[in-house]
């Protein structure tokens, strides 16, 4: 087993930082920013709201850590099965400079049978993204049986996603290691083209042991790159840290 401190690093590089709050300001976003910048390296993307992509460009660019790739969302929170708005804000969200898209699949119409609108709106936010990564987040917490799980992933995967991604941080089960066994179960069946993101709730170089764990049993060590596995999370990175700065002790007794 891998000691803590490299299981940290690896984590810190593989994470997309994430503030997707209701009262994010520029402010915020620079904060995020300049904290993306450590002395363990950076991680592979900050995830911010559409409104903040350009503020995190920059904001990027003023830390000298420009290979951060900007992440948003569409579709978000809520899921809907409405193509045509997930595919405009789609576009949108690439025309205001995103890197990345984190898109979320309309799993209630999913849960009432309906397997065809979440293809065509994965298929149309793909197409939108061009060559650049399209995440799909099947809200894992929701869907709860290991079925629907299977086939919200199966059905973003044949659409074009790039990455699946458990959650959106926002409902109250979000990654949990028994979705990430299924979803990375299917990826590594589909050829491990795809990437996985566990997002949600992840919280310490220990939980982040647990996924890297599932993905390196199902698709090896070598698949874990940046290019296949993120971890979205908005409080991991000051664990992460304390981690690597042998702090972890005063973190615990404060709660983080
Ligand atoms: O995609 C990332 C999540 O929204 C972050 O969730 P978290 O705040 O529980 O880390």
């Amino acid at each position: 087993m891998q000691n803590l401190k490299t299981i940290a690093r690896q984590a810190l590089n593989l994470m997309d930082l994430t503030s997707l709050n209701d009262n994010d300001t520029t402010e915020v976003i620079n904060k995020l920013c300049q904290n993306a910048k450590t002395a363990h390296g950076h991680p592979a993307a900050v995830c911010v709201y559409p409104a903040f992509i350009a503020d995190a460009r920059r904001a990027l660019s003023e830390q000298g850590i420009s290979k951060v790739q900007i992440a948003t969302v569409t579709n978000f929170p809520t899921g809907a099965a409405d193509v045509a708005l997930a595919e405009g804000e789609t576009k949108a969200a690439i025309a205001a400079g995103a890197d990345e898209v984190d898109v979320v699949f309309p799993w209630r119409a999913l849960q009432t049978g309906d397997t065809q609108i979440g293809y065509d709106l994965v298929a149309a936010c793909k197409a939108a993204c061009g060559d650049k990564l399209l995440k799909v987040i099947i809200e894992s917490g929701e869907l709860k049986t290991p079925e629907l799980i299977r086939q919200a992933s199966l059905i973003a995967i044949d659409a074009g996603a790039d990455f699946i991604k458990t959650s959106t941080g926002k409902v109250s089960i979000n990654a949990t290691p028994e979705a990430a066994e299924i979803m990375l179960g299917v990826i590594a069946e589909k050829g491990g083209r795809c990437g996985f993101k566990a997002a949600g709730g992840v919280r310490s170089a220990e939980e982040a042991q647990v996924y890297l764990a599932i993905a390196a049993r199902l698709l090896g060590e070598a698949w874990i790159t940046p290019a296949h596995f993120r971890f979205g999370a908005s409080s991991l990175l000051a664990s992460l840290l304390a981690t690597l700065d042998d702090k972890q002790s005063a973190i615990s007794q404060n709660g983080y």
